[in-house]
């Protein structure tokens, strides 16, 4: 079967064929780091962060794209709101903490939060603030295509035209009569109430480093305008995915495509959006304030129990966070960690099955990638390959995870059953593909303690490839039967003050 998705757009499942082959560009939409990270905007991340690592364990190549918004109302609000929150870097006390520090402030809570629950980072990260010069452009190519104009009071600001732009309407399959008004300007200096703002001018009290010059006067972005620049920059004008929060889908998107498609550009080929995470069946918002941080979920549970939750469900399903939401998804992920114990202790010292791949500075109990990979890879088997075809099959259906997870479950069983007559090789097969999948789904690559992968750099990133050299080299020298030669190499690396600790999903080293 072939990869298919649901485009909100055509309202269909389509087959997805990518625009250049062998490679997928892909945009979603990150935070308005206006405040601190709930699970829901996890949850989003997570479910791009599995779509990414199933695209690439096809064997594609993927260019993802995950915006900051780092300027809009709500973080001035915020900054104008905040007392005593703000030092500058020599310690000066500020009354206020200016809007830019403040942004900066959580957009590190997000990426902490990403981090420790196993999104890996986007390929670029572009912040709105950096991209001013191709928001110019971009208004300026609509209005000389005679769909955006200045606004007709003296606000400064600058409107799309909806009513230029007989598309209008076509992600969300509106007509524009039946439209919500735009709330973000007065009507008064608009052509049409829905007119949205592509450029907001200046108003008293609003910082002044909060405005940029323009040739419309000075300003700001209007955040659908953000996304379209940002997209397009990195991607170019016509791009694979473009994903998002279902939340987003009016105005947000909708206007992103009408400002991009009437300025010419082809834009997304697929609009995939995720569903909700509800607390009591009401969307998680911070305005409406029923949010749960990642951190208090990670003070319930381990962070792999916390990532299996909020990344179990179908993407475009709801999720709604009940009290014993954690201890189920702490259950299903012992029931996978006690197979991957067992399996490796049945196979034991006969069959190293740490590969390179298995070893982690920080070391996961759910390790994912497998014995024996290197060589799997040399035979031109992907990722993917190496799962169960009932797997292969639900993700390549919309990325139907909650299948996907039944088939991972049901090797755990069959494993469990191998375990119990004796059939090692049944064990050691299954024992693969159980890692094939915990690694496809990101639940190997949550780190142990929330605090993830601050604690890498360069310095860690060297002496981890040095170490795994070595620890390959010994997984080698055990296979060859070389017990000499396996400890010396694990007393060179004591001598070095690093401890191996060989556990049961792979060898793992530390410093003494
Ligand atoms: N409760 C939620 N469940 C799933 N995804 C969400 C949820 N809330 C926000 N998102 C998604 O997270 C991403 C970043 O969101 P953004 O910063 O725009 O948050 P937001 O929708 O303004 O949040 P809030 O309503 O809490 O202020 C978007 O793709 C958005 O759709
Ligand atoms: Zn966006």
């Amino acid at each position: 079967m072939a990869q298919r998705f649901y485009d909100t757009q055509s309202a269909q499942v389509r087959d997805f064929v990518p625009l250049t082959e062998g490679q997928v560009s892909l945009y979603y939409c990150g935070a308005t780091v206006q405040g601190l990270p709930h699970v829901g905007h996890v949850r989003s991340a997570i479910a791009f962060d599995i779509l990414i690592r199933w695209l690439e364990a096809t064997g594609l190549r993927v260019t993802s794209v995950r915006n900051v918004t780092d300027i809009d109302d709500k973080i001035l609000e915020k900054s104008a709101a905040s007392y005593g929150e703000g030092f500058t870097a020599d310690g000066v006390y500020l009354e206020r903490e200016p809007w830019f520090a403040l942004a900066y402030r959580f957009e590190q809570e997000f990426t902490r939060a990403y981090d420790a629950l196993g999104v890996r980072r986007p390929t670029y990260e572009p912040r709105a603030t950096g991209h001013i010069t191709e928001m110019f452009e971009l208004i300026q190519r609509l209005i000389d295509a005679g769909h955006a104009y200045p606004a007709t009071d003296d606000s400064g600001d600058v409107y799309f035209d909806v009513r230029s732009w007989p598309r209008y309407g076509e992600l969300t399959r509106q007509r524009v009569e039946d439209m919500q008004d735009a709330p973000d300007a007065d009507p008064r200096g608009k052509r049409d109430p829905r007119d949205f703002a592509l450029w907001k001018g200046h108003k008293s009290g609003d910082p002044d480093t909060a405005s940029w010059a323009s040739p419309w006067g000075r300003g700001r972005p209007g955040w659908h305008l953000e996304c379209s620049a940002m997209s397009t920059k990195y991607l170019g004008g016509t791009f694979d995915i473009h994903g998002g929060g279902l939340d987003l889908r009016f105005p947000h998107h909708e206007n992103e495509l009408a400002q991009s498609a009437a300025a010419g550009d082809g834009f997304a080929n697929f609009w995939l959006h995720n569903g909700m995470v509800t607390f009591e069946g009401e969307k998680m918002s911070k305005s409406i304030g029923n949010t749960i941080s990642p951190h208090e979920m990670l003070a319930m549970a381990r962070p792999q129990a916390v990532r299996y939750f909020l990344g179990q469900a179908h993407y475009r399903s709801q999720l709604d966070y009940r009290p014993t939401s954690l201890q189920e998804a702490e259950a299903a992920v012992e029931r996978i960690e006690n197979f991957l114990t067992r399996a490796q202790q049945a196979l034991g010292a006969e069959t190293p099955t740490a590969g390179p791949d298995d070893v982690t500075p920080s070391g996961t109990r759910l390790a994912g990638a497998s014995a024996g990979s290197a060589d799997r890879a040399d035979r031109g088997l992907t990722l993917a390959d190496r799962a169960p075809a009932a797997f292969r099959a639900a993700m390549e259906d919309d990325l139907n995870v909650p299948q996907a997870l039944a088939a991972l479950h049901e090797a755990v069983r069959a494993g469990n059953t191998a375990l119990s007559s004796g059939d090692l090789e049944s064990v050691g097969a299954l024992l693969d593909q159980v890692r094939a999948m915990t690694t496809i789904l990101g639940l190997d690559a949550v780190p142990n303690s929330g605090d993830g992968p601050e604690q890498s750099s360069p310095e860690l990133d060297a002496l981890d490839q040095l170490v795994r050299s070595q620890l390959e080299a010994r997984a080698q020298a055990r296979a060859d039967k070389d017990w000499a030669a396996a400890d010396a190499i694990r007393d060179a690396l004591a001598g070095a003050g690093i401890v191996i600790e060989d556990g049961a999903d792979g060898a793992r080293w530390s410093l003494a």
